[in-house]
């Protein structure tokens, strides 16, 4: 379950055909839209500064989170969608492949009409994306520049609409094709008037349907769709252009209740993929003496962390595995999955050579259940009161594992330790846990003498996080997978 919205774009309003086939076919996802309309048409403008309104879009909708970008627009599609499928971390559907494979599955004649935007025309995107399919299909492609004015301008359904939808489907006529694929995703507005001067032997593919069910296909390969039926769902609109108008048509066309147009700034967005940089990471631990440890390293890049303790009402994960790894995967797994956010677990403990590695993975509860840190402490004295200084030597451990929600094979685990020999006399305030008692290997200090930074730069877990800092950016940043 993932309640990240959907992001739509599109040169303008167009994509709606496509977000009303989703309202339709998946009206439990939270949604939000994006439409470009001070920028429209994108049909004429040369295919690389498609690629860079696309990316602005796309960053614009990424600081929104979402967990799956849908690009509902055909000559952002056949320029930008390879681009920008190869960089994302999450999945990215575009609308030629399905509008290919919905015509394809229909046509007898394997005569096969593209009606598009000048950009995708030019673009032959169509054409080769169904002759990868049957090279046998002939494709007849023609430009209809003069729709997506007719769509944005609310004069869809006007006499000047059908005079242009005449003249320019005149060349397909009798081209002798048996299926027409609407090409832009503003066409499904003209439908009626395509069809009644195509005639109804014809068969109009809108390729929004075939999107939307992609997607849906996407969703559960990728265990992301939100099965949450009750809460209502977001429907957030964006345009670039004004929002009175966009309103008007989306209303007209959507017929939602209530629908709010924001105005949406992208032009100073950069043109590149901008990773959205991680402000808060969750690190699942009870213990206030690791989540302070681990605040501190985070902080030094800025990021807040969030423990358990922040989430009070989360049921507890029981630590029944026989090794740090195990019980710091069921930690981190259990509470991701809880969550629904990636998730930082630590399972350490002190393992004493004399006593045969024990504590190890019982060090929270050496003393019993109900562990308390001066009861196990005691309990470590006792058991080591007649081993000898020079036999007192130790380690402690730690595994910590990032986990991302319901995809525990994805786990990232690194390990640390540090050396050290146990002490008989408690030194030191700084620390928590048997810190007063492990002197640290090569310094005459024991753990709890030294500041946060200084037991850091020696310890397990600083150890740990520092081989973990090389690795889970790049990990976090495919998460919505
Ligand atoms: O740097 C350390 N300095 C002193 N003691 C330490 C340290 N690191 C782990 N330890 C001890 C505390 C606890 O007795 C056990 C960990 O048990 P462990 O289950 O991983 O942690 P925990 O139950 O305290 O908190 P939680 O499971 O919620 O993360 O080892
Ligand atoms: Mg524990």
């Amino acid at each position: 379950m993932n309640k990240q919205p959907i992001g739509f774009i599109d040169s303008g309003v167009g994509g709606l055909t496509v977000f009303k086939e989703a309202l339709k076919q998946l009206p439990h996802e939270n949604m939000i839209f994006l439409g470009d309309q001070a920028r429209l048409p994108y049909g004429p403008r040369p295919a690389a500064q498609v690629v860079d309104f696309t990316w602005q879009m796309v960053n614009f909708l990424l600081k929104k989170d979402i967990k799956l970008l849908v690009i509902a627009c055909n000559t952002a599609t056949a320029a930008a969608l390879d681009i920008v499928k190869s960089q994302l971390p999450i999945p990215v559907v575009g609308v030629i492949l399905p509008g290919s494979r919905a015509a394809l599955k229909v046509t007898k004649n394997k005569h096969l009409g593209v009606i598009a935007t000048e950009g995708t025309v030019r673009s032959d995107a169509y054409a080769r994306t169904i002759h990868q399919k049957d090279a046998a299909v002939k494709v007849t492609s023609l430009a209809a520049p003069k729709f997506v004015p007719v769509v944005e301008s609310n004069e869809y359904r006007s006499p000047i609409a059908k005079r242009i939808v005449m003249e320019t489907l005149a060349p397909l006529k009798h081209a002798g094709l048996d299926t027409l694929i609407l090409g832009c995703t503003h066409y499904p507005l003209l439908r009626p008037l395509i069809q009644n001067v195509m005639g109804d032997d014809i068969t109009l593919i809108d390729p929004g349907s075939e999107t939307v069910s992609e997607v849906s296909t996407l969703l559960d390969y990728f265990d992301i769709a939100n099965d949450d039926v009750t809460e209502p769902k977001m429907r957030e609109f964006y345009t670039t252009g004004s929002p009175e108008m966009f309103e008007q048509i989306a209303q007209d066309w959507l017929q939602l209740d209530q629908l709010n147009a924001q105005r949406a700034e992208i032009e100073d967005l950069p043109v590149t993929y901008q990773q959205t940089p991680v402000s808060t990471v969750v690190v699942a631990t009870k213990n206030a003496g690791k989540a302070r440890e681990f605040a501190a390293m985070f902080a030094k890049d800025g990021i807040t962390v969030k423990s358990l303790l922040d989430f009070p009402e989360l049921e507890s994960v029981a630590e029944t595995g026989t090794t740090f790894e195990e019980n710091a995967r069921l930690k981190a797994d259990g509470y991701a999955r809880q969550l629904e956010l990636p998730v930082l677990a630590d399972d350490s403990g002190l393992q004493v050579d004399a006593l045969g590695g024990q504590p190890g993975v019982f060090s929270a509860r050496y003393a019993g259940d109900g562990h308390n840190d001066a009861a196990n402490n005691a309990k470590l004295l006792s058991e080591l009161s007649e081993v000898p200084a020079e036999a007192r030597t130790a380690n402690f451990h730690t595994t910590l594992v990032f986990a991302k929600p319901n995809h525990p094979e994805q786990d990232l685990v690194v390990d640390g330790d540090v050396l050290g020999r146990i002490v008989g006399i408690p030194r030191g305030d700084n620390g928590f846990g048997y810190d007063p008692f492990f002197e640290v290997e090569g310094t005459d200090q024991t753990l709890a003498e030294m500041t946060a930074d200084e037991k850091n730069a020696v310890s397990h877990r600083g150890n740990a996080m520092r081989q973990l800092e090389q690795l889970w950016r790049d990990w976090y940043s495919n998460h919505a997978l």
